[in-house]
């Protein structure tokens, strides 16, 4: 297991408040109250268990110091987060796969339903989980247009689950959201923000962060209480949906990753990820 440290300091001279784990930095402006975390996971912040377990960490660390909001940005070049780390799937122990794969339905729970009000600035591709963390916050803007975002689950040989499904359904809708999932097609900005994938988009990071603080001050005046009452209204029957059938989509996931089909599709897709010139992968699947 990596060695993990958590570090708090606090800059005089900016007003920030700075908590740095290994993979997530966590900056808050002690005037507005926003924290903006960024991922920092080379090479492509693919989420495996431990990364994982950092985010629900530092999420129940802002949930206690009361943050007003927050942006989930990546530190990486050119990736918002990969999706779910493959190898996580590919050759499983059974018991780190059920332990990664319950951790990843508990980091989903305290992503969807925080008390503040969440953003993502996607500044990198953003495939399939990396998508899904995207669609978890309450507002989305993806930066250029050199990236792609969207479901290719399919591409690799697996389907996503019923929550992951229905969090999507609930951005852009049944129909559009069922040709997404099963074509597990990549989409460009434009296209992204067109189907409403994104709610804007925009040139450069910095302007990309500045929409999303935008977003978050209107929240200045608004209750907390009728924030996170009115999201838990909105989002509650999916979020009870999985609470309800957590061991069973657990149990499911462990035996149906573990087949030897579904394993030949992974092992074949690892084996494209190496093979393919940079970058090819993604736009291939287009
Ligand atoms: C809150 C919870 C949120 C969400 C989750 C909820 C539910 C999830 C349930 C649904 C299931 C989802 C399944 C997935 O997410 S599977 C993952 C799908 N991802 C991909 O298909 C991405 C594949 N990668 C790429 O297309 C490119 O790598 C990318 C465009 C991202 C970057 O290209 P670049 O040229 O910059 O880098 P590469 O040379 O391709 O890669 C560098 C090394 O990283 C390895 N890699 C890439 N992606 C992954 C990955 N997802 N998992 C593990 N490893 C990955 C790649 O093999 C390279 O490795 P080396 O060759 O250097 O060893």
């Amino acid at each position: 297991m990596l060695r993990r440290y958590i570090s708090y300091t606090t800059n005089k001279f900016t007003n920030c408040r700075h908590v740095s784990q290994s993979m997530l930095q966590s900056t808050v402006d002690e005037k507005s109250g926003i924290a903006t975390v960024t991922m920092n996971k080379p090479p492509v912040n693919s989420l495996n268990l431990e990364f994982l377990e950092e985010i629900i960490t530092l999420l129940n660390k802002l949930q206690k110091d009361k943050v007003r909001g927050m942006i989930l940005t990546s530190g990486l070049q050119k990736v918002f987060c990969a999706g779910l780390d493959i190898k996580e799937l590919y050759k499983p122990n059974p018991d780190r796969l059920t332990k990664f794969w319950t951790t990843l339905q508990d980091t989903w729970l305290s992503l969807y339903t925080t008390s503040f009000p969440t953003v993502s600035v996607i500044n990198g591709h953003s495939p399939a989980g990396g998508c899904m963390l995207a669609m978890s916050c309450d507002y989305r803007v993806m930066v250029g247009q050199n990236y792609r975002i969207g479901f290719n689950e399919a591409k690799l040989g697996i389907f996503a689950p019923k929550w992951f499904q229905n969090t999507i359904i609930a951005v852009i809708g049944q129909r559009k959201a069922e040709v997404s999932l099963t074509t597990g097609k990549m989409y460009t900005t434009d296209e992204a923000l067109q189907i409403g994938l994104v709610d804007e988009t925009c040139a450069d990071a910095d302007s990309a962060l500045k929409k999303g603080t935008h977003f978050l001050n209107n929240f200045q005046n608004i209750s907390p209480w009728a924030y996170k009452m009115t999201k838990d209204i909105n989002r509650q029957s999916t979020i009870q949906w999985l609470i309800d059938n957590k061991q069973k989509d657990v149990d499911f996931t462990v035996e149906y990753m573990q087949s030897p089909g579904v394993q030949k599709n992974l092992e074949l897709y690892l084996q494209s990820l190496k093979s393919l010139p940079p970058l090819k992968l993604i736009s291939e699947i287009n």
